[in-house]
């Protein structure tokens, strides 16, 4: 028997597989849509504090993943013999169909939301921290753009799995594509040209929502974003500002921040204890000491990116933090106010990626409402001017050097106006070349004025740009002097005048 291409061709034109089709655009849109949110949820409590949380996410996704759609398909529709309260909404086949699908389909793409979450760095919530964001704004302006980029190559192919998927709600009397045509070949047995139409739709449907991804993927790609370069711009930095302006100059004789008695271990492995550090308003220190030694966890005990075991942080001598196991931690209460007072900067800058360096400087005091979004504006300006890189302002991080990128970052730290400003190994990431900038600028922020620790390898710059050095070894602090006495006694003892080239 001949190909009836006529009869194939007639249904392209048929109202009931037009009507199916748009049954089945509903139906897709509808699951992928809440599948979308819902999985998004299921993802943040796979990543919640709290086990129970974690293991409700997790038991979800494993029965929901390992049903058959079909299974459930047939049991939501027949709910309503076990539970007629339910037969009201669950024998509207569309809706039984969405609601099988929607619990489906939300535990796979939890699983692309998890892996998207995952991909979005330590740093970049650590950056929102240092920045007084509070959880949900963190995911909202940090997480969510960047996961949801990361996401939805692999959203998108779970739409295209969704409109497939569809054809199995034909199972509980549901007129989609896959149906309407079964009903046709029954009548009048031309399997093959029916199915030639069926096949026509669904590639037709996946055809127009694939290539709308697409483009919504593009749009969304900050890596494909270029700001407008002028032929002046590309290698081009400004000059740095010779000083860079404090707010509040230091009046107090106090320690600006403290810690007293600090101890950290992590597992069984102590980084240090009993540990004490003052710095005093106005006072460059630098903390030097070979790699392992405890620096960094030093500095991150300071704002609270590390949790102290022991010990407690004072912030003009007011308790700010305290160790787990003191009992003072139960009664401190976290007043977002003062972590505002410290900016950190990092070594691998933190800058955020889906913004340019003008929205990256902007994004802390506008989130505090400091000011109207126009002064943010013109302030976040100076301050880029202040670190010469007022000709980038609309370059995304990408488009950036690693030394531009932590000028950038420099003045995001500084919009916030900290009273305390912390460095943790800013040139460690940097090329040689690119270095010297990133020194100038914190050179001219030592000479405004401002309270400042550092940790650093930059042994020529801790001596010139310090007023003490700390050096610390196997956790403990064995120097702790000016660059003058640490160059004295670098004569006589032999550890520090192995570590401590010039
Ligand atoms: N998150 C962590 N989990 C387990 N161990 C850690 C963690 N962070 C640091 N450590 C360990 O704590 C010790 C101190 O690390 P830290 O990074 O503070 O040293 P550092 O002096 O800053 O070193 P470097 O100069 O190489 O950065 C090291 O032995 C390190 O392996």
């Amino acid at each position: 028997m001949a190909f009836d291409w006529s009869y194939t061709v007639g249904l392209l034109w048929s109202r009931d597989f037009w009507n199916a089709t748009l049954l089945v655009v509903e139906l897709s849109v509808a699951t992928w849509v809440l599948a979308v949110v819902l999985g998004f949820f299921v993802a943040l409590a796979d990543r919640s504090g709290l086990m129970v949380v974690r293991r409700a996410a997790a038991l979800y996704v494993w029965f929901f993943r390992s049903l058959p759609l079909l299974v459930l398909l047939i049991f939501v529709y027949n709910l309503p013999q076990a539970f007629p309260s339910t037969s009201a909404l669950l024998s509207i086949p569309f809706v039984a169909g969405l609601l099988a699908m929607v619990l489906s389909e939300t535990a796979y793409i939890a699983e692309i939301h998890r892996g998207a979450l995952v991909s979005v760095g330590k740093g970049q919530y650590e950056a929102g921290r240092v920045l007084g964001l509070s959880r949900a704004g963190i995911q909202r302006l940090i997480v969510i753009p960047q996961a949801l980029r990361i996401a939805l190559p692999s959203l998108g192919n779970e739409f295209v799995s969704i409109v497939k998927l569809t054809s199995l709600v034909s199972v509980i009397s549901l007129a989609e594509i896959l149906l309407v045509g079964q009903r046709y070949y029954t009548q009048n047995f031309k399997v093959i040209e029916t199915m030639v139409a069926v096949a026509f739709y669904y590639i037709l449907i996946v055809t127009v929502f694939d290539t709308g991804l697409k483009a919504l993927e593009r749009r969304l790609d900050f890596s494909r974003r270029l700001a407008e370069l002028t032929t002046e711009d590309v290698a081009s930095n400004g000059e740095i500002a010779e000083e860079i302006g404090t707010d509040s100059p230091p009046a107090s004789r106090q320690p600006a921040i403290r810690l007293e008695r600090g101890g950290k271990s992590f597992g069984i492995y102590p980084v240090f204890q009993d540990l004490n550090l003052a710095v005093k308003p106005g006072e460059v220190v630098s903390i030097i000491g070979p790699s392992g030694s405890g620096k960094t966890t030093l500095i991150r005990s300071l704002n609270g990116l590390e949790t102290l075991e022991h010990g407690v942080v004072y912030l003009e001598e007011k308790p700010f933090l305290a160790g787990s196991k003191e009992k003072l931690a139960k009664s401190l209460r976290h007043v977002s106010s003062d972590a505002l007072r410290i900016g950190m900067v990092f070594q691998n800058f933190n800058l955020f990626p889906h913004r340019t360096a003008l929205e990256n400087v902007m994004i802390g005091p506008l989130y505090h409402k400091r000011a109207s979004a126009s002064e943010l504006r013109q302030e976040a300006r100076t301050m880029l001017n202040d670190v010469g890189m007022l000709v980038h302002e609309n370059k995304y991080p990408h488009q950036l050097s690693g030394g531009q990128q932590q000028r950038v970052a420099i003045a995001r730290a500084l919009a916030m106006h900290p009273s305390i400003l912390l460095f943790d190994e800013p040139t460690s990431a940097l090329d040689p070349e690119t270095v010297g900038e990133v020194l100038r600028i914190m050179a001219a922020l030592a000479r405004s004025g401002r309270t400042m620790v550092i940790v650093t390898h930059e042994m020529k710059f801790a001596m010139e740009v310090s007023d003490r050095v700390v050096f610390m070894e196997k956790g403990r602090i064995v120097f702790d002097g000016s660059p003058a006495l640490l160059a004295e006694r670098r004569r006589e003892d032999g550890r520090l005048a192995e570590f401590v080239r010039i």
